[in-house]
């Protein structure tokens, strides 16, 4: 079928070509309406042209009459004008100077709706923004530097001691160039929340930008002129944010860095290094900026993704995450605090919280600002029209709680986060208690679900007790992630034994389990393995299956479960992919217990690398592992005798309530028969640390008095 075909002729006739030519009554009546529309269109455009032209003629007179009673100069006037206002008081570099006359120059004989001239004026915004020669005044006062650092994080000592060293050097120099700072940790330790303490410690402005995830060079050096839309550098931008030359700029996720058009890596080099940045070019400004001044600290989760010449220029600090007592300290002293201030409900005064039982005033530092005293602090309120009762908290036992239950991690980010959950339900709670909530009825209740609303209404509106505790902590936070610290309570069978491993994430306690099927026809003794584990991780299975066949002949000769036996070996929490050598001892012990039918001690958790002829290598993290160790509740740490240097220089907390273990023999004595169970200890063990040669680590339980060696050699030699 043809499609129909209309023909307009002038504005007052429509002439209509129809296939099939019979048209509907309606249609036709609509054509022929067709030219008035046209008429009324095409008048009200005319109108909107004029309308238009009368507008543009009217600026124009007011722009001329405002020139001629020098109310106003012409835009590019102004403009020029500005620039060369902005950079009057800035002592800009020589080079510099001449890039801005230079394109001042230019821009006065540019025709101001040229492209152009909008390239040529965006440059001379950026290069007259910058804050050449500003800087702001330094704190070198050490006393109050250490304040401010204690006022806004617990701990994370060697970041503190590290400033105050840094403040201590620029003083006495007269300068503050140094070394880059960069944080290493899991996430959530406080890394970058540090960054932002140290800058208002020094009195610096503060930066910050990630380069998580940054391909492009041009993020770091900027996109060159010729380019649409061509913006600067990521430092550049900072520069102009900040508005002086000396700010704190913290570098986030340095180990995340990508690679894909040019090399990032070098960029950052060539910014980060003290001995090239006093002239870092930017693809943009294309003239010299010294970022010398800056204070530059990266932050990074790994250390091994750190591009190598990067690293080399760094001082790294490492952060380990934190154990149980010291996350209960940042929320009682920091979090909490934060939290309620947060939520409208301040810190109790002292008078309150002594009223309301609660130890000690100190709890609120950081409700204090900086000059204040905190007693006053304390006291003070703000503005609000509800009375809040004095003993809204949350008890030691719910934080507690919280840590073990709900928020397994190294740092303390998914602590603080349901710490504000908390907070905010306690302050719609006081606010529905001030509003006199009344429980619904009955009858007001939806079909099933309300029921537990309205318990929730009647108890807020009867509450005189507000503290949140162990016992009501679901009300606020939901069920427990977490049902149980460890895999395996109460010990674990033959094969299976906790080890200790390291990530990014910090450390964590994880069990390798062995499990065997007796081979029916003649042959037996593979090994298959699962649980994600790399490849370096599968060399270290083979090498504990050889050695444990090598040591059980030297246990029990006439043993032949390795030849008999097919063996599986899992590593639980299979979605994870693991990786690395320092489960070795962990599985030959594995191994060995389930050869030799016997359990090993549930209270005890060991890390080391095996080689295949015995020898146990020194491995990483001592101190997560420990820190991860101590959260699983272990109470037997064995170490590789390679690492006692690192156990030893680990912070007094940490190492505090271990008993370790000296060379005399009567200490010996007395560890073995406190890992063996006995009561002969002349005090409870609450933690212990082993470094020592096999013969001291009887750790296999069981009934009979003949406890089998540990197959360890701490010292590097084989000792049963
Ligand atoms: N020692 C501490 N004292 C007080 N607060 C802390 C401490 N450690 C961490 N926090 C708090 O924990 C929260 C998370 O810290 P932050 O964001 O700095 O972690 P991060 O180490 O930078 O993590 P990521 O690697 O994911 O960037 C912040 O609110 C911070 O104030």
């Amino acid at each position: 079928m043809k499609s129909p075909v209309v023909t307009v002729c002038g504005t007052d006739a429509v002439r209509l070509s129809l296939f099939p030519p019979s048209l509907p009554p309606s249609l036709s009546f609509s054509l022929a309406s067709l030219p008035y529309f046209f008429q009324s269109g095409s008048q009200q455009v005319e109108a909107k042209i004029s309308q238009k032209q009368r507008e543009y003629f009217l600026m124009e007179q007011l722009k001329y009459i405002k020139k001629e009673l020098g109310m106003e100069k012409d835009d590019k006037e102004a403009l020029l004008a500005k620039f060369r206002e902005r950079i009057k008081t800035l002592q800009v570099p020589q080079l510099a100077q001449a890039a801005i006359d230079e394109e001042l120059e230019k821009l006065e004989s540019l025709e101001k709706n040229s492209s152009e001239f909008n390239v040529t004026r965006n440059y001379l915004e950026w290069l007259t923004w910058l804050p050449w020669g500003v800087t702001s005044e330094e704190n070198f006062d050490l006393k109050r530097a250490k304040v401010i650092l204690d006022e806004d994080h617990y701990g994370l000592q060697d970041i503190k001691n590290r400033i105050l060293e840094f403040m201590a050097v620029s003083k006495l120099k007269g300068s503050t160039q140094g070394k880059i700072l960069c944080f290493v940790g899991p996430p959530g330790v406080g890394k970058t929340s540090i960054g932002k303490s140290i800058a208002r410690a020094l009195g610096r402005a503060f930066h910050r930008f990630s380069v998580g995830g940054l391909y492009d060079v041009a993020e770091i050096k900027g996109h060159r002129r010729t380019y649409v839309g061509a913006m600067p550098g990521k430092i550049i931008q900072c520069l102009k944010t900040v508005q002086t030359s000396n700010p704190l700029v913290l570098i986030d996720e340095v180990d995340k860095l990508g690679r894909d058009r040019g090399d990032p890596a070098s960029a950052l080099l060539e910014l980060l290094d003290p001995n090239q940045n006093e002239s870092f070019i930017d693809h943009y400004l294309d003239v010299p900026v010294d970022v010398s001044k800056v204070l530059f600290i990266c932050t990074a989760n790994l250390i091994d993704t750190i591009p190598g010449p990067l690293l080399d220029r760094m001082e790294v600090i490492r952060l380990s995450g934190y154990d149980l007592p010291e996350k209960v300290a940042i929320a009682q002293q920091y979090l909490i605090p934060k939290a309620r201030e947060e939520a409208g409900i301040p810190m109790p005064s002292i008078k309150g919280r002594e009223e309301a039982g609660l130890e000690g005033g100190k709890e609120g530092h950081v409700e204090t600002k900086e000059g204040e005293g905190g007693e006053e602090a304390m006291e003070k309120k703000p503005f609000s029209a509800v009375d809040i009762p004095e003993n809204v908290r949350i008890t030691g036992g719910a934080i507690d709680s919280l840590i073990r239950w709900y928020c397994r991690e190294a740092g303390v980010r998914n602590l603080e986060k349901h710490i504000e959950k908390i907070c905010r339900k306690l302050a719609h709670e006081v606010v529905q208690k001030a509003e006199g909530v009344e429980p619904k009825g009955a009858d007001e209740l939806g079909p099933g679900g309300g029921e537990e609303s309205r318990q929730g209404e009647e108890d807020v509106a009867t509450r005189e007790d507000w503290s949140v505790t162990e016992k009501n902590l679901e009300k606020y936070v939901g069920k427990r992630v977490f049902t149980s610290d460890r895999l395996y309570e109460g010990g674990a069978p033959p094969g299976v034994v906790m080890g200790l491993s390291w990530t990014a994430m910090g450390g964590a306690s994880l069990y390798i389990e062995v499990q065997s099927v007796r081979h029916k026809s003649s042959g037996g003794g593979t090994l298959t393995s699962t649980g994600q584990m790399g490849s370096v991780m599968e060399e270290s299975t083979r090498i504990a299956h050889t050695f444990a066949r090598r040591k059980l002949e030297d246990f029990q000769a006439d043993n032949a479960f390795f030849d008999t036996h097919d063996l599986h070996m899992h590593v639980p929490e299979g979605s994870i992919p693991k990786e690395g050598p320092s489960a070795g001892v962990t599985m030959t012990t594995a191994l060995l217990s389930l050869a030799l039918n016997r359990s090993v001690r549930a209270d005890v958790a060991m890390t080391g690398e095996i080689s295949l002829t015995g020898k146990v290598l020194p491995v990483g993290g001592i101190k997560e592992k420990t820190i991860a160790a101590r959260r699983s509740g272990v109470t037997c740490l064995i170490f590789p005798h390679g690492n006692k240097k690192d156990f030893e220089e680990l912070p007094e907390y940490l190492k505090e309530s271990l008993e370790t273990l000296a060379k005399s023999d009567s200490s010996r004595n007395k560890v073995r028969e406190a890992i063996k169970g006995k009561t002969g200890a002349t005090r409870p063990i609450k933690h212990q640390s082993c470094w020592t040669r096999a013969r001291d680590m009887s750790f296999f339980g069981g009934e009979s008095d003949k406890v089998v060696s540990s197959p360890l050699a701490f010292d590097g030699k084989w000792v049963d």
